[in-house]
């Protein structure tokens, strides 16, 4: 194995026992092992909790500043992106993040070309390179802010994340999210949204603030978003039910960009608001986090990542 990660490194790899593919505790020191034996410093941390991971994180940026010394200090996520999501938003300045994607759908991993298959993943950590990509910020109507690596859906994928839970995705795996999606689909109840950019205000009925270009696995939400574009996409919905048009449909089914069917824009900062002031839920990587009115801005470059 080709290595470039300096010996000095240190690492904490803070995991969710019960994401995915990882099954128990032990499991994840299979993956420490493998990095030991590349030369680095390795810690595991398993999650016990929600949010458990952004504390962990946070808590991990003096641990490693002792442990590497003057070498670089890793703090790697494994799980899904919920997971990815937690530990991000907890990566102290300085530390760079790597993934081990346990999860299902592993969005972030796909967006930076990582192996999907975990041994391969942690041999990529010994062996990338480590650059930087842009992270989104939601800030809701306290003041609040949670960072998001891929996006942030407003209204219908909400509702579908929400109505999802853990145990439903637990028995039901990928099928979950399509069954779900279809009931609250026909469900109906879709508020009117006001997406607006600069002057302009867009009414919708969904929308996407893509930092990356996948979405739920490798379905593909807008054609230009990266995350090193310095620029958030947003993907506009006017009515949920144009989703079910059979040309959208087969379009989102080829794995094509949702853009290319319809209406979206580039910007830096967006605010999005209900004005009916009926409850919209907001999901970021896959996880609903609040409500409607909510803005949503892009931080270039803020994070390393190893790709
Ligand atoms: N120890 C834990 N017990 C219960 N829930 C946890 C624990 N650790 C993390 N979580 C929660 O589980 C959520 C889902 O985790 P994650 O996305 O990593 O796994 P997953 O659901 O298997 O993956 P995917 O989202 O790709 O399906 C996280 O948002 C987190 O809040």
């Amino acid at each position: 194995m080709k290595k470039t990660r300096d010996t000095t490194t240190a690492a904490v790899i803070i995991g969710n026992p019960n994401s995915g593919s990882a099954g128990d505790e032990g499991y994840l020191e299979g993956f420490a092992d493998t990095l030991r034996a590349g030369g680095l410093t390795v810690e595991v941390l398993n999650t016990e909790r929600p949010d458990h991971a952004t504390e962990l994180a946070a808590a991990a940026g003096d641990r490693l500043v002792i442990a590497a010394a003057a070498g670089d200090r890793l703090v790697i996520a494994a799980g899904g992106d919920g997971t990815v999501n937690e530990v991000l938003n907890g990566l102290s300045a300085g530390a760079t993040l790597g993934i081990l994607p346990l999860g299902t759908a592993n969005v972030l991993a796909r967006e930076l070309g990582l192996p999907l298959e975990p041994q391969g993943a942690c041999e990529r950590i010994l062996t990338g390179s480590a650059s930087r990509m842009d992270v989104g910020v939601a800030t809701d109507d306290d003041g609040a802010e949670r960072r998001f690596a891929c996006m942030a859906g407003i209204g219908f994928d909400a509702d579908v994340v929400r109505e999802v839970g853990p145990r439903l995705k637990r028995y039901l795996r990928s099928l979950a999210f399509p069954l779900v999606a279809l009931k609250v689909f026909f469900r109906g109840d879709r508020p009117q949204l006001h997406i607006k950019d600069g002057d302009t205000t867009h009414v919708v009925q969904y929308a996407v603030v893509a930092n990356g270009q996948y979405y739920g696995g490798d379905f593909e939400t807008a054609e230009d978003a990266s995350l090193r574009s310095g620029e958030l996409q947003v993907v506009l919905v006017e009515k949920v039910g144009h989703l079910m048009r059979p040309d959208v449909l087969a379009h989102v089914l080829a794995k094509k960009p949702l853009d290319r069917t319809m209406k979206s824009f580039a910007s830096g900062r967006v605010v999005a608001e209900s004005p009916s002031g009926g409850r919209v839920p907001v999901q970021i990587d896959g996880e609903v986090w609040g409500r409607l009115p909510m803005s949503f801005r892009i931080e270039p470059a803020a994070v390393a990542v190893i790709r």
